[in-house]
Formats: structure tokens, sequence, C-alpha cells
């Protein structure tokens, strides 16, 4: 089975296009006020009338209220929401039945008791996202380009349908990938020059590293 890659934190068109040229199974789009990668509503319209079918579309949020939802929903039309905050099992299924939409629910990560969570998200979330946990001092539940310790997924159900994020680049792709076995990575800070810039060149470098990765000749 092919591993699905998310690219996170879009928000240009060009950054876009290098992404969906390179084969991103999903592109995402961050609403979080407090992020150097944080849109509107208004050019997450534009962003995804782009995509126009090219991959799977997420809306990346915390928290978010009713209203919000309803906007999401209403203007932007993603494939999926990604919730990023601490929406119990019970919201994250009112946030399938209110939008209609594919939830994602993010899960942080720092310790082996952080998957005791898993069994209750699974059952209502459509996919599971696991993270780094926020590190001390930041302010944001994702996108810190920290990683964890994928040793500590080797337990987990080999048939949950899970993204690996948090930290991974180009480098550590391969090593990714041979320990925890996910189902798709989502990447955002490694294929960055500066927090909230994507690079061209560096969304190119990771493609580069998936490609000698599916060819067996991982550097
Ligand atoms: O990226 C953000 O700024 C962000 C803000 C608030 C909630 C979630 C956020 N990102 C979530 C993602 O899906 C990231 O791709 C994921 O955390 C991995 O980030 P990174 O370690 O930078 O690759």
């Amino acid at each position: 089975m092919q591993t699905d890659v998310k690219i996170c934190g879009l928000s240009t068109p060009e950054t876009l296009e290098a992404a969906l040229a390179r084969g991103a199974s999903h592109v995402g789009f961050v609403h979080f006020e407090k992020s150097p990668r944080h849109l509107d509503i208004a050019p997450m319209v534009d962003l995804v009338r782009l995509v126009n079918g090219r991959a799977e579309t997420v809306i990346v949020t915390v928290d978010p209220d009713d209203d919000l939802l309803a906007r999401f929903a209403g203007e932007v039309r993603p494939d999926w929401l990604q919730v990023h905050g601490r929406e119990t099992p019970e919201r994250v299924a009112e946030v399938k039945s209110r939008t209609g939409l594919k939830v994602m629910k993010a899960l942080p990560v720092a310790e082996s008791a952080d998957l005791d969570v898993v069994a209750r998200y699974r059952t209502v979330a459509d996919r599971i996202l696991l993270d780094s946990r926020r590190p001390k001092g930041s302010n944001l539940p994702g996108g810190n380009g920290v990683s964890f310790d994928w040793t500590l997924l080797r337990t987990l159900d080999p048939d949950l349908d899970y993204m690996l994020s948090g930290g991974i680049d180009a480098e550590n792709v391969a090593e990714a990938m041979r320990i925890a076995r996910p189902c798709g990575i989502d990447i955002s800070s490694g294929v960055e020059s500066a927090p909230g810039i994507k690079d061209v060149g560096r969304i190119n470098a990771f493609f580069d590293a998936l490609g000698r990765i599916a060819a067996g000749t991982p550097a």
C-alpha cells in the first residue's frame, strides 16, 4: 500500500503547486491565529479551489466552535477537518456530524501512556494523526518541527489508520517509516526555510527522499 503524504501549512499558490506536482496526497491549510501559517477563510477558499481535486484538502484547526465549523463546511468545503486541540471523542463525533466532512484527530505523543486514548478516538475519527507533544515555551499545538520517539509506536495495532508527524524531514523520513510504519506522513517545518515559509527546493528534496525509499535506495 502506498504511503499518503500530507504537506501541511501551505499558504501560497507556488508552494501548493510544487506539492501537488510531486504527488502530495493531502494538502493542509492552518486556521489558528497564533500560527505563522495561519490563513483566514478567503485565502483558504482560493487555495482549495486551486487544488481542484488533485489532492485531498485539509483544514487544520484547534478547538473550533460551531460557527467556525459552519464556515469551514459552507465556504471552504475541504475534504477533511484536522482537529488539533483538546477535542474529546464526543466532540470529534459532533464535528463530523455537523460538517459532514472527514475528520482527522491529532493526538500528542511524548510517552507510551499517551497512546492509551487512541482506542477511544479511532472509533469516531476517520483517521488519527500522531504528533509530538507541544514543547515547553511553544504556543502551537503542532508545527513545532520536533519529533518524538517513534519506537513507542511499535506496540500500536498494525491495522490502525494513522498519519505520523512531528519533526519529519528529508533526512529522517526513511527511518520514521521503517520504525513506525504509518499509513501516511505529515510534514510542515521540514519543508520550510523559516517558520511559515514553505520552500519549493525543500519540498522537492523531501519527495526525492520518498522516491529513494520507494526505489529501495534510501541514502
Ligand atoms: O502548523 C501549525 O502552525 C499548526 C498550528 C496549530 C495546530 C496545528 C498545526 N500544525 C499541524 C500539522 O499538521 C503539522 O503538519 C504537524 O504538527 C507537523 O509539524 P512539523 O513538526 O512542523 O512537521
